[in-house]
């Protein structure tokens, strides 16, 4: 039994993003035309069978303004969840799950066709049984009546029936592709005698051959060992053969070198000869090289007397400079030490100088400066400042009088105006109140008399006190002026005094420089008085110094000239001349022994003589060393020849001794040749043997394995002939008369029954019912009824005279029924607008038959624009839509509210 449980919509049709619960029993959905609900049972039916119920495209399901479209449906089918979701475009494949509560979720199936399969099995129902009873349009529910044989047909599949018995249907090309391989059969039985027969053919022939082989092989061994003895004879020659042949090129090789030594021996005497007149060439060389050594000895002593006598000319001239020197520095020491002791005092008497001149400058500027300022001092004028003084505190007592009568005539000129004030208050008084005739002072009364008489005497008196009040103003204002008069004059007075004290202190201060400056000259002026006598001997100094500078100057210069220094460059002298005398002496002797010129241009000239003789003796002497290392090498020559004859006498003897012969050689070559040809001929005879007999054995497995498969397929002839009779016996029973009849009566009992059943839970009062699945025919007055309905008095009632109310209870009864026979278990009930067109009696009997429906199926969904069949709902949802998007708007639960 299949319940939904909820479902999801995600841009389907009107809905952007909706979920909808439902519970067991009655739920109803509720809205406006075009609210969005029938939008959600279109999902239902797309989730379960992935096609829309109305007739538009898959792709009219997406929500105008999407992409794509998705839904989900959650259901439970005995206790178990599962999830189904399906989706348009979206690129996600549809799944199928089962949830497993607080656990996992088991995909069962993926993609659509997957998908399709199992729901099919856990609805117990295709699209087909489903949408002809349990799911029920728009006022359709008695449609039922007029399409029973063609709902039958479809749910029974009787058209597929028809269509496979037909003449280009598939049992009709079943059996003629059997006939055809029957066919093939035969074909195959012929071929398979022909196999046995090769095959038979072909292992005789394998049988000769192999027989063949084995002769050919015998031979072929024999051959071999022959081959092997002759070959190893041949080798034994070929041994000897390489011998001979080394023999003789060794000997030939000798040969050859005998005769080119004896060609070069003939050189020899020549050569001899050459060396001989060499060696007598060289005779000269060593006196010639004693008298190059000499020569150039002398040439060296030569060079040494010039330099000598440079020498002595160079000491003998200093040396008489240092002379003169040192008698110049003896005349000058007394003067010498004379400006030394001068200069020590006059270093000693440097800082008193200095003190003196310093002191003597500055009692000179002291003195300037003091004659400026007696110079000034004679300029000033003497003030006297207690005078201003005086005057001064007599201007201060003078305005404090004065102050002191504005203060008077203030107070004064205060106590009149206070006057004036009361006098005029009374006179105020006086006329205010005027009826009471009192007196406004004292309270008595007053005749108007008196009143007059007062008020003339106020004015008179206000009149006295306004000129005294003035003439006070007047006396203020003199005074005033005069005031203002001395604070100038004191003011001026003050300045004076304060100037006259600037003058005085300035005064003050040019007398104390005076003073200072007078006491500072006499102070330096003792202080120079006691420099003076040192001053002078610095003076005397000096001028002595300056005329003794000369002399110092002079002795500075031979100062360094010493005796030992003398006695030095003398005694150098001496050895010089020594030396040279003594190289003198030695040319001489050399000159003399040698037989040399004594010129040195002819000296030099004898001496490149001599080296180009020398150059000459040494050519020679090469081209001897040349001669006698060419005259040794063909010395060792000629041993060697000696040897080489020897060698020779022993090869000979070894050829003798060898005794080959070139005859023997080739003769057993040929042989060996002959024995190889007949070994090639068997080899070649013995492959082409075995290649025959290994194609022939191929043959035969190939024919023996086409030969099992021949008898394989023979064995599907039986089978083939089975099937064949089987397929005709299938298209007879297929036949119109027979299986469909038996199906139709068998489905017609069993939903006759069910229908009776059912009936009774409707609590109407029909006792039988039958129906007629055969096609109604021709519409219009002959019309058969697809439903006959039986009265209690087993009269038969017309359908279409029955009551609107008794017709939808049996139409929707015969809906249930169908489903209740074909289907494992009818679940659900799902009708959009049942009780459009009905009036408001029927509605109410409507609404008791779907009530009825209960004890048949556990939930029934109702799709309604009907508020008062909120009533009817266990469970009622509520859609509007808004925005042009459809929304659940209100989900009640009348059970609970109950
Ligand atoms: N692909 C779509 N995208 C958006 N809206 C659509 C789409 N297809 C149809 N509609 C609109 O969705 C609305 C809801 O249709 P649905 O059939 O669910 O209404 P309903 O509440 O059952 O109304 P009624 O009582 O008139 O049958 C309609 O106004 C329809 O025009
Ligand atoms: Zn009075």
């Amino acid at each position: 039994m299949i319940e939904i449980r909820k479902v999801k919509l995600e841009n389907f049709l009107s809905h952007e993003r909706s979920e909808v619960t439902f519970s067991p029993g009655i739920n109803v959905i509720i809205g406006h035309n075009g609210a969005g609900k029938s939008s959600i049972i279109d999902a239902i039916y797309f989730s379960l069978f992935r096609e829309p119920v109305r007739k538009i495209s898959l792709e009219e399901l997406i929500r105008k303004g999407a992409k794509d479209a998705s839904v989900e449906l959650l259901v439970e089918v005995d206790n178990r969840s599962y999830l189904i979701s399906r989706n348009i475009k979206g690129g996600i494949v549809d799944t199928l799950s089962e949830l497993v509560p607080n656990k996992y979720s088991k995909t069962i199936a993926r993609g659509a066709k997957e998908v399709n399969e199992h729901v099919y099995k856990l609805l117990g129902a295709n699209e087909d049984v489903f949408s002809s009873t349990l799911f029920i349009g728009q006022g359709k529910i008695e449609e039922v009546f007029d399409n029973l044989s063609e709902i039958m047909e479809k749910i029974l599949k009787l058209e597929r029936m028809n269509k496979l018995r037909e003449t280009n249907g598939p049992i009709h090309s079943l059996i003629k592709e059997i006939e055809g391989e029957l066919k093939v059969i035969e074909e195959k039985k012929k071929r398979q005698k022909e196999l046995e027969h090769g095959i038979e053919e072909s292992k005789k022939k394998v049988e000769e051959e192999e027989k063949a082989l084995h002769e050919k092989t015998k031979e072929k061994e024999e051959i071999e060992i022959r081959i092997k003895e002759k070959k190893e004879e041949i080798n034994s020659i070929e041994d000897k053969r390489n011998k001979l042949i080394s023999l003789t090129n060794q000997k030939s090789r000798y040969e050859n070198e005998t005769s080119n030594i004896r060609e070069k021996l003939k050189e020899r005497p020549l050569l001899e000869k050459k060396r001989d007149d060499l060696q007598n060439y060289i005779k000269d060389e060593e006196p010639l090289n004693e008298k190059l050594k000499a020569i150039s000895e002398t040439l060296t002593l030569l060079d040494q007397i010039n330099q000598s006598d440079k020498l002595i000319q160079k000491l003998r001239e200093e040396l008489s400079k240092k002379k003169s020197d040192l008698e110049e520095k003896k005349k000058l020491e007394e003067k010498e030490r004379r400006y030394r002791e001068l200069d020590m005092r006059k270093n000693e008497l440097e800082e008193k100088e200095k003190q003196y001149i310093s002191k003597t400058a500055e009692l000179r500027r002291d003195k300037i400066a003091l004659e400026e300022k007696e110079r000034k001092l004679k300029e000033f004028k003497d003030i006297d400042t207690s005078e201003l003084e005086d005057k001064i505190k007599k201007i201060k007592e003078e305005l404090e009088e004065k102050r002191r009568q504005i203060e008077g005539i203030n107070s004064r000129k205060g106590e009149i105006e206070g006057e004036i004030k009361q006098l005029l208050n009374i006179k105020q008084n006086l006329q205010t109140f005027n009826k009471s005739n009192k007196c406004p002072v004292c309270g008595r009364d007053l005749s108007e008399h008196d009143r007059t008489r007062i008020d003339i005497e106020i004015e008179q008196k206000v009149k006295e006190l306004s000129a005294k009040k003035l003439e006070l103003n007047k006396e203020y204002q003199n005074i005033n002026v005069l005031i203002r008069q001395l604070e100038q004059l004191l003011d001026r007075t003050e300045k004076e005094l304060k100037e006259a004290l600037r003058h005085k202190a300035q005064l003050d201060a040019l007398k104390s420089d005076i003073q200072h400056l007078q006491d500072e000259i006499s102070d330096l002026e003792k202080e120079v008085s006691e420099l003076t006598p040192l001053h002078e001997e610095f003076k005397k100094v000096s001028d002595e110094l300056k005329i003794l500078v000369d002399y110092h100057n002079r002795y500075l210069k031979v100062s360094s000239v010493s005796e030992e220094e003398v006695a030095r460059l003398e005694d150098e002298l001496q050895k010089e001349v020594v030396e040279r005398d003594r190289r003198q002496e030695n040319l001489k002797k050399i000159l003399k022994d040698k037989g040399l010129p004594t010129d040195k241009k002819e000296l030099i000239a004898l001496g490149e003589e001599i080296e180009n003789k020398l150059k000459e003796i040494k050519k020679k002497k090469d081209e001897l060393s040349n001669i006698q290392s060419k005259l040794a090498i063909l010395e060792s020559e000629e041993s060697r020849l000696l040897n080489l004859e020897n060698e020779l006498k022993e090869i000979e003897r070894q050829i003798k001794e060898l005794n080959f012969r070139e005859e023997d050689y080739a003769l057993a070559k040929q042989e060996l040749d002959e024995l190889q040809r007949e070994y090639t001929n068997l080899t070649t005879e013995i492959g082409r043997l075995s290649g025959e007999i290994t194609i022939l054995k191929t043959n035969i497995e190939k024919n023996n394995q086409e030969l099992n498969e021949i008898k394989k397929e023979l064995e599907k002839e039986e089978k083939l002939i089975n099937a064949k009779k089987k397929l005709e016996k299938l298209r007879d029973v297929l036949n119109e008369k027979n299986l469909q009849a038996f199906l139709k009566n068998n489905a017609k009992s069993s939903i006759e029954n069910n229908l009776v059943s059912i009936l009774s839970k409707f609590d109407l009062s029909y006792r039988a019912l039958e129906l007629n699945f055969d096609k109604a025919g021709s519409k219009g007055k002959n019309k058969v009824s697809s439903i006959i309905v039986f009265n209690d008095k087993g009269e038969e009632v017309s359908v279409n005279a029955l009551s609107g109310g008794e017709r939808t209870s049996i139409a929707l009864a015969l809906r249930l029924a169908i489903a209740r026979s074909l289907m494992k278990g009818a679940g659900i009930l799902i009708l959009d607008e049942p009780t459009v067109n009905l009036d408001e009696y029927r509605k109410r009997e409507l609404i008791d038959i779907i009530r009825s429906s209960l004890e048949i199926v556990n939930q029934i969904i109702l799709v309604t624009h009907d508020e008062e069949l909120m009533e009817a709902g266990d469970y009622v949802l509520k859609l509007e839509k808004r925005g042009g998007i459809s929304k659940v708007e209100v989900v009640s639960n009348n059970q609970q509210a109950l």
